[in-house]
């Protein structure tokens, strides 16, 4: 059953106006095993949707759906006011999604500059390389280096700077923090959080602190439901939480 809060003294109402994107009922399966039952959401067009919920609940299907990696069996999806339901992956990426995954998501093979390129490469002549550099100076440091030397942190960093370099008008981040030293979260979180003020993200998050400090929004997944939304604020604060994100 999905909660939707209505808690008086919000501090963040739910999306309302436009939002950058807008699901409306989505299912999706693998074979026969349905993953995505009726998932509606709305990112807004700035601030940021966290997406929470323990192992297993869905959140990574839920991106790879948005992003086109999988077919919603049932439901759309809008970005901004443009239907892509049934586009494939690469016409949503050329539409506007950037979408870093959990896995994978940088060429190991392939230079810091390399993979940076092939970033660039539907907006070669865009200024978004000086913001990619100036957001992570490290990366400028690094452009000779195989991407699969790079720390974890370093990897993160260049994943997100890759999609940027597509100036996506909303950005999906599948766990960006797995795998990166504690020491350098901090330093990818306040990146993120700067980020989400200027566009519209995605975040998926196991640390739940960061989540609720870069996004305005977030939604709690349990069995491939959405069972909480609403403003960053009261879903941290939800009694319910903890029971949700509980193993
Ligand atoms: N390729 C697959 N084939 C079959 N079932 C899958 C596949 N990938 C995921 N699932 C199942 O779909 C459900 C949702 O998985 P998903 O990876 O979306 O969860 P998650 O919330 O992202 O979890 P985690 O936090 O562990 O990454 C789980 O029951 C999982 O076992």
């Amino acid at each position: 059953m999905s909660v939707a809060l209505d808690v008086v003294g919000r501090t963040v109402p739910p999306v309302r106006g436009p939002s950058a994107l807008d699901v409306q009922e989505v299912s999706a399966f693998y074979g026969t095993s349905q993953a995505l039952f009726d998932v509606s959401l709305l990112v807004p067009a700035t601030g940021g949707l966290a997406v929470l919920g323990r192992n297993g609940a869905g959140k990574t299907t839920l991106m790879k759906t948005i992003a086109g990696e999988m077919k919603a069996a049932t439901g759309r999806m809008f970005l901004g006011k443009s239907e892509i339901t049934a586009l494939p992956t690469e016409q949503r990426i050329r539409s506007g999604i950037g979408y870093v995954p959990q896995e994978g998501a940088v060429f190991a093979k392939l230079s810091v500059r390399e993979n940076l390129k092939v970033g660039s490469l539907m907006k070669p002549k865009s200024d978004a390389m000086d913001r990619v550099m100036a957001m992570f100076p490290k990366l400028g440091t690094r452009l000779d280096q195989q991407a699969g030397t790079l720390s974890g942190g370093e990897r993160k960093m260049l994943a997100v700077g890759r999609a940027l370099l597509g100036e996506p008008r909303l950005l999906i981040l599948d766990e960006p923090t797995e795998g990166v030293w504690i020491g350098v979260i901090e330093e990818l979180a306040d990146r993120l959080g700067e980020l989400s003020k200027t566009m519209a993200l995605i975040i998926v998050e196991q640390h739940l602190d960061l989540a609720l400090r870069v996004a305005t929004h977030a939604l709690v997944m349990a069995r491939g439901r959405v069972v909480l939304e609403g403003g960053a604020g009261e879903i941290g604060s939800h009694p319910e939480l903890l029971r949700y994100l509980a193993p």
